[in-house]
């Protein structure tokens, strides 16, 4: 097997560079996308059938086009019927195998296991990447694939995997991961026999993923205490799911709105994704309304410092944490973020301390929940204090979050910033310039 470098893979450059002047309150109205986080997932979900599947509210971002890419090298017929509808439609998987060109491109491929293992009983599936925010293991999905009888055999880049019939397990994951989860979903909806999962995520996202295979004839039951079982059918049918809006986008303009002291609408936002979050928003002095289309966010006075432990849902996302950063450093007083999903998050906030933030880093675990990162030497809590002001700068984005973090830095600093490593934020953002000059942000693009 050819190992592609990292230089050729399909998101390796920029397409464009940033600049952006700061001081400008945001204003307006946005449409939220569809979430990348559910939307990849319903693609795969596609793979299960040899039936149509059509999926609508599909965001125009690389990372649905590296997606679809690895299903049409499988054999999917991929037809867009509009800006965010499309087809899949794969009545034969031709390839078991994607190439390695996907080896550390993106969480997906090891999702594929399950839907290419009940089509053709045997894959080779290159080992994921996505951001860089930790080591992200992929032991809990390759354990309860072995214990559904799974045949797995580990390389340095990649998993291949055999299996005659995959058969229900009572599966115990040691932490509620949401690959973890989704990957045993995907594989125990045509299992031989029932599947239960327990100490599973919950997260929006699996839920949406969850009713997509529900209208393809899956029975799947979700409990209270986080236990899903699923009781294997032999065949799904196809299906038109509309997927849900990107709670991760409109919790990043949500903050820009607050951190600008500007006014934002973002349609299609719903309240229940979003509970925990707007929480957090009041207690530092945001506050937000609900509009006849969606939600609208605004500074209702001068803000506080407060505390943050991200965690699993309902808790505080992980994927909101940096956004939520660089708006601390608008607060009064010191803010602790204790990030307790990845040990390695926080990256992103040397560049703004060079910004002029104040942001200390430590290994500890400051806030109520002792982490799985206790005593190790991970820096993953901040403690912000505030306000500073911040200075435009060269910024290069090092992840997909962080990146929206950097665009919200220079949306608060004075003077104009630019910014590289846009591929990241354009990886989850749908045209991010576009939506933030639509509410007023002074941003102008180079292409590259
Ligand atoms: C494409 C996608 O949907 N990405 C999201 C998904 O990532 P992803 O599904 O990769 O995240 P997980 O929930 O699996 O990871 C959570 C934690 O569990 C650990 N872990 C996970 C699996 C495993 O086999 N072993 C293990 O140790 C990870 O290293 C991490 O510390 O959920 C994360 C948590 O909400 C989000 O930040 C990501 O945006
Ligand atoms: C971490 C993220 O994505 P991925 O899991 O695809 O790297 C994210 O969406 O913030």
């Amino acid at each position: 097997m050819t190992i592609v470098s990292v230089l050729e893979q399909p998101m390796a450059k920029d397409r464009h560079t940033y600049s952006i002047t700061g001081g400008v309150p945001l204003e307006g109205s946005i449409t939220a996308s569809g979430a990348k986080n559910a939307v990849t997932k319903q693609l795969v979900a596609g793979l299960l059938t040899d039936q149509p599947c059509v999926l609508h509210k599909v965001p125009r971002i690389v990372e649905v086009d590296l997606v679809l890419g690895m299903l049409a090298e499988l054999g999917t017929e991929v037809t867009w019927l509009g800006e965010h509808s499309v087809r899949v439609h794969t009545p034969e998987v031709r390839e078991t195998s994607l190439s390695a060109m996907y080896s550390g491109v993106n969480r997906i491929p090891i999702l594929m296991m399950g839907p290419l293992l009940h089509r053709r009983g045997e894959t080779i599936v290159p080992l994921p990447g996505g951001c860089t925010i930790g080591k992200r293991p992929i032991d809990f999905h390759l354990e309860g694939l072995r214990q559904m009888g799974a045949d797995i055999a580990e390389h340095p880049t990649s998993v291949k995997v055999h299996v005659d019939r995959l058969a229900g397990a009572h599966i115990d994951l040691p932490f509620p991961s949401v690959g973890a989860t989704e990957n045993l979903l995907l594989a125990a909806v045509r299992a031989f026999g029932t599947t239960v999962i327990s100490n599973a995520a919950v997260e929006p996202e699996i839920v949406d993923l969850i009713l997509m295979l529900q209208k393809m004839g899956a029975l799947i039951t979700i409990d209270t205490d986080r236990t899903i079982t699923v009781e294997g059918v032999r065949e799904l049918r196809g299906v038109e799911h509309t997927t849900i809006a990107d709670r991760i986008e409109i919790a990043s303009f949500a903050a820009a709105a607050i951190a600008t002291d500007g006014r934002i609408e973002v349609r299609g936002a719903r309240q229940e994704h979003l509970v925990t979050y707007l929480n957090t928003l009041r207690h530092i002095g945001g506050d937000f309304a609900e509009t006849r289309d969606g939600l609208e966010f605004w500074r209702a006075r001068p803000l506080t410092a407060t505390d943050v432990e991200t965690g699993v849902h309902p808790g505080f996302m992980t994927d909101w944490q940096q956004p939520l950063t660089v708006l601390l450093t608008q607060a009064t007083g010191t803010s602790v973020v204790h990030e307790t999903i990845y040990e390695d998050r926080f990256g992103y906030t040397e560049q703004l301390s060079a910004m002029g933030a104040s942001v200390e880093l430590t290994t500890r675990c400051l806030g109520a929940v002792a982490c799985r990162f206790h005593g190790r030497d991970f820096q993953h809590t901040a403690k912000i204090s505030g306000p500073r002001r911040l200075h435009g700068a060269d910024l290069v984005i090092p992840d997909l979050r962080a990146g929206f973090g950097y665009v919200l830095a220079a949306l608060v600093a004075d003077g104009t910033s630019t910014i590289t490593g846009t591929r990241y934020l354009e990886r989850g953002y749908e045209q991010p310039v576009a939506k933030l000059a639509a509410v007023g942000a002074h941003i102008t693009t180079q292409s590259v």
